[in-house]
Parts: C-alpha cells; sequence; structure tokens
C-alpha cells in the first residue's frame, strides 16, 4: 500500500511565535519549537535548528515580523530603526546562503513601503507570508522540472538536505523525488551521509523514508565506489549561492560529487529557486565561506573522536565550478550552459 507523501511543514507563522521543526534533533525525536524572540530566531538559524537556505530566509523574514510587532514605539522613525537593527541583527547569523539577504532585503523594502506604524507592521508579516508561500509553489515547479530530468527507475545521488524541510515544501534538489512518489513514479536514491552534520544521515534518509521513496544511505567516502558499482545515472543537489558564471555553492563535499560525475560521464544538476542567484558576484571566487566550530568534527554526538588540541578545519560550504554542471534546475526552466549568457535570460534580480 502506498504511504501517503508526508511533506513536513518545518516552519509555522503563528502572531506571537513562529513554530519550527527542530532539524538538530530528527530522526530520533519531532520536536517542534516555538520561537518567541529575535534572539530565539537567532539562534535556531545559528545552531541549525532550522537550516537550508530557503528556510533559513522564510525563518528570518518571520522574525523581522515578530521583533516589529514585539516594539512599542508609536513614532514611525524610531520603530523603522528598530526593525532595520534586527534585520541587521539576522543577517550576521549565517554569512553563505544569499537567500537569508534576499529575504530580509524584501523585509526591508516592505518596511520602506509603509508610513505608519500599524501599516508596517501588517506590511511585514503579509511580505513573510509571501516569501514563504511563493517558495511553495518556487519548490514545486523546481520539481516538476527536475522530475522531467530523470527517467523511471533511475537511480540519483544527492547530498546534504535540500529537502522539504530545508524550504517552505517540497525541497529543490528532493522536490522530483517528492513528486515522483505523487505521481506514481520509481525512482532509487543515494543519500550521501553529509558530514560532519550528517544533514543527509539524519535528514534526507528520513525525510524521504517519510514520503515513501527508495533511499539508500551510504557514507561520503562510498560515493565513487557506488556510482561504479550501483550505477547511479545521476546526481542532484541544492545550492546556498550561485553567482552569475553559474559557480555554486553547496554543502561541503559537493564539488567532489561534481569531479565524480565528470569522471563517470553522468549528469550534475543544482536544483535552486532564482532567490538562490547573486548575480552581483561574477564567479564563485567572493562567495563567502561558513566556518563552523571544531566541535562539530572532533565530536560525534557528543563523543570526543579526535585528539585534544588537534588542528581543525571545519568550511560548512564549498563552490563547484560551473564547468562541471551539467544544467540548474529553477522554477523559470532548465538552465544550460553557457550560463554566463543564459542565467540572465532567467534570473532578474
Ligand atoms: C534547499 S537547502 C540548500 C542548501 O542548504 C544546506 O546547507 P545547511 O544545511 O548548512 O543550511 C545545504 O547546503 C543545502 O544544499
Amino acid at each position: 500500500m502506498q504511504k501517503v507523501t508526508t511533506i513536513p511543514y518545518s516552519i509555522q507563522w503563528n502572531e506571537s511565535h513562529i513554530t519550527i521543526l527542530n532539524q538538530q534533533e530528527l530522526p530520533l525525536k519531532t520536536e517542534f519549537l516555538e520561537l518567541h524572540t529575535l534572539e530565539d530566531v537567532f539562534d535556531s538559524i545559528v545552531t541549525l535548528k532550522v537550516r537550508g537556505a530557503p528556510a533559513i530566509g522564510i525563518t528570518a523574514a518571520f522574525g523581522v515580523a515578530l521583533a516589529a510587532n514585539a516594539l512599542e514605539d508609536e513614532f514611525f522613525p524610531s520603530f523603522a530603526a528598530k526593525v532595520k537593527e534586527a534585520i541587521t541583527y539576522l543577517a550576521s547569523s549565517r554569512p553563505t546562503a544569499v537567500n537569508l539577504f534576499w529575504a530580509l532585503n524584501r523585509m526591508e523594502s516592505a518596511l520602506s513601503g509603509s508610513t505608519t506604524v500599524n501599516e508596517a507592521k501588517t506590511d511585514l508579516v503579509h511580505e513573510a507570508l509571501k516569501i514563504y508561500l511563493e517558495d511553495e509553489e518556487t519548490c514545486r515547479q523546481i520539481g516538476e522540472y527536475g522530475l522531467s530530468l530523470f527517467k523511471p527507475g533511475s537511480r540519483v545521488m544527492t547530498i546534504c538536505n535540500a529537502g522539504g524541510i530545508a524550504t517552505a515544501r517540497y525541497g529543490t534538489a528532493l522536490a522530483p523525488f517528492h513528486l515522483s512518489i505523487e505521481k506514481n513514479i520509481h525512482l532509487k536514491v543515494f543519500a550521501c551521509e553529509t558530514r560532519p552534520v550528517l544533514q543527509g544521515s539524519r535528514l534526507t534518509a528520513w525525510e524521504l523514508m517519510e514520503a515513501g521513496v527508495d533511499v539508500t544511505l551510504i557514507t561520503d567516502s562510498m560515493a565513487a565506489h557506488t556510482i561504479r558499482t550501483k550505477g547511479v545515472n545521476a546526481i542532484i543537489v541544492g545550492a546556498d549561492r550561485i553567482a552569475a558564471n553559474g559557480d555554486t555553492a553547496n554543502k561541503i563535499g559537493t564539488f567532489g560529487l561534481a569531479v565524480l560525475a565528470k569522471h563517470f560521464g553522468i549528469p550534475f544538476y543544482v536544483a535552486a529557486p532564482s532567490s538562490t542567484f547573486d548575480l552581483t558576484l561574477d564567479s564563485g571566487d567572493h562567495i563567502p565561506i561558513e566556518e563552523r566550530n571544531a566541535e562539530e568534527i572532533t565530536h560525534v554526538g557528543g563523543i570526543r573522536v579526535a585528539p585534544e588540541d588537534v588542528a581543525v578545519f571545519n568550511p560548512a560550504f564549498d563552490v563547484t565550478p560551473n564547468e562541471l554542471i551539467t544544467a540548474i534546475i529553477t522554477e523559470k526552466g532548465i538552465i544550460y550552459p553557457d550560463y554566463k549568457e543564459n542565467i540572465g535570460k532567467y534570473i532578474a534580480h
């Protein structure tokens, strides 16, 4: 009997608070948290309780609306100044996913379009809800375009979690798999565990099993052997920031998969909404790469697995050069090289 596709809603707006699915507790515990203050929202993003480029932007947008609602200023200039402080504060939470800054810019524009405190509070909530609802439709469209690239029975590898819990719904790289269940198309997914934070084993394996997708978990080091021995046909990944020439920042380990795709002659797809493109950057050379604390590597489940005081390098992302990317799947369509020439035809910022 076909499992019903249960795509979890990871973020919900309530007038007095934001409810999020605590992604740090999955898969052992499905826990929802209420975020009541700006500090709660900041902490949830920094500590990856909510993570995934679009989800970070959506949560930050709701965070701005929440902070504005809590202000008691009646004088619009002082109110507006405090809302802008909240925007600046949330912008400092994580540096790589451009969706965070894209969403905060939309919130600042909504503020600038208001003239009174009450009007601004209403406009900010409406703008955050628009960002959320647009993302759900955007991800479904990405799923439709992505699914068109996979024949029934395809065996597809992915890394990290670019799924429904990393967006409003459906996800980006995982959206084709969610839609494949709705359309009764069999696809087999190989999910890389994604050291050190394990978004693949903890989140993608969980999310796809919940949805009834045929998923096999592997360690990141098994990728090459799995592609060769299990007949992987394609690789699809999400993105945190895409430069104007198509260079793409995504979870650490993505670049290595793109090199493997080239070696094995299989397509390497990036799936991302328009809000993930940063056309101010000519190339990926200037994409800020977040480095996270050493404990993510030296400890597993709170248990030390490396020597005290060992030197650690913990970049959370890497940049895949555009020449290794077969196509970029967006809600506007599938973008093929030459990216410098073609991105502008689809993405207007
Ligand atoms: C649609 S999620 C995009 C992207 O965000 C993830 O990073 P993180 O888990 O650190 O927030 C990962 O790179 C996904 O591919």
